[in-house]
């Protein structure tokens, strides 16, 4: 079995954030958040729109720069050694070029040895079941199509954490569900899942430990069955009761 790169001695996690905070234009979006992130269980960021699940995710990635507090993962990524932290996001962005050659390209810019690259990326396109349109453009495949290579493109790269930013809200319910089983089998692989989400729904199916989200803080954190059968916080119990907005 496959298993994600990871150099025994100095793994990536735990994903610690201090006093995190992100403010922009004079709004704070992300309100002093201190949470420690460890491998194994499934990570959901619950919480209604624009609570701040992107930007915390985005943070955590590296994509922003916090302007409080420290993001600091076990061991940094270090210049020329492969990724071992990949995202998703909610709309894929894909190179104008065919399906397999974006997952080539991946792999090249990961430094991945060239006699590796053939074969992880056709692999990788097969588990998600894209093999037969290879070389078709990756920008005229469907939707549910684009996102199962964008998780393709990430798995070729067997990170030790995989950031996914509400990869199926764009999705009917089919594709949904093939993204769903791509996912939890990146994750029995032994990669690690952090992904956000507002749907309830969703979050079930996936969840190991909830962080719930609202307003830019870290309300709650808790195993999922804990969370959806008694969550500890009044906000939290509003948005299970769907009081909350979040479609
Ligand atoms: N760079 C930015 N500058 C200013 N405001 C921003 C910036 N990025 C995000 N926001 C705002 O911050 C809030 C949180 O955004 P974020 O995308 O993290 O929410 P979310 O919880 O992921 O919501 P959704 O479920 O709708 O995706 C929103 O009100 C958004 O408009």
């Amino acid at each position: 079995m496959d298993r994600p790169v990871t150099n025994a001695l100095s793994p990536l996690l735990p994903l610690a954030l201090v006093e995190v905070s992100y403010v922009a234009g004079g709004r704070t979006l992300i309100d002093r958040i201190t949470v420690e992130i460890g491998p194994g269980p499934r990570t959901i960021i619950l919480g209604p729109n624009g609570a701040g699940k992107s930007v915390l995710m985005r943070l955590a990635h590296g994509l922003l720069a916090p302007t409080g507090g420290i993001v600091r993962w076990n061991t940094p990524e270090a210049p020329g050694q492969p990724r071992r932290q990949a995202m998703v996001f909610q709309r894929p962005v894909m190179l104008r070029r065919s399906a397999i050659d974006n997952i080539r390209y991946a792999l090249k810019l990961s430094h991945v040895p060239r006699e590796e690259r053939e074969e992880r990326a056709w692999q990788a396109l097969e588990r998600v079941g894209l093999s037969a349109l290879a070389d078709r453009p990756a920008r005229v495949l469907s939707g549910g199509e684009q996102q199962r290579l964008a998780l393709a493109r990430a798995w070729a790269l067997k990170p030790e954490v995989l950031f996914l930013d509400e990869p199926t809200a764009n999705l009917d319910p089919g594709a949904c569900r093939e993204v769903e089983s791509i996912i939890a089998a990146i994750h029995a692989e032994g990669t690690k899942i952090v992904m956000t989400t507002h749907n309830l729904g969703q979050a079930r199916r996936l969840a190991d430990e909830v962080l719930f989200l609202y307003e830019g803080r870290l309300v709650e954190r808790s195993a999922a069955d804990q969370f959806f059968r008694k969550p500890a916080s009044v906000e939290a119990e509003a948005f299970i009761q769907g009081e909350l907005p979040w479609h």
